[in-house]
């Protein structure tokens, strides 16, 4: 089981982490897309990233043409390197697609 970053940990992980912020023990981001099926494909994108590492986010498609990640490790309670390791995946495929 993952342990749980301290809080130092985590701000120095953030600094790698472009759009990336923390939430309490979560770290999440929001996008902003052109349109509701742009909102909808980034989060095929996410559940796709998410589905490959076997770490699952929250995906909230909301207000039309937004998503928002939130991800925190569940088994450990907090935030891990797993969940870097996610939002860090879900920068570089999304990079692809700018
Ligand atoms: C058995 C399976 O590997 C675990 O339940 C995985 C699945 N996906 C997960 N996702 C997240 N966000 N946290 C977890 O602790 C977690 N554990």
């Amino acid at each position: 089981m993952p342990e749980v970053l301290d809080a130092q940990s985590v701000e120095r992980e953030l600094s790698g982490l472009s759009g990336w912020a923390r939430d309490g023990d979560t770290l999440t981001r929001t996008w902003q897309l052109k349109g509701f099926s742009g909102a909808v494909q980034v989060a095929n994108v996410v559940a796709y990233v998410a589905n490959r590492l076997n770490h699952h986010p929250d995906i909230r498609v909301h207000d039309y043409n937004q998503v928002t990640v939130t991800t925190t490790t569940h088994d450990s309670g907090g935030i891990t390197a797993n969940d870097v390791r996610l939002a860090s995946s879900v920068n570089a495929a999304l990079a692809v697609a700018e």
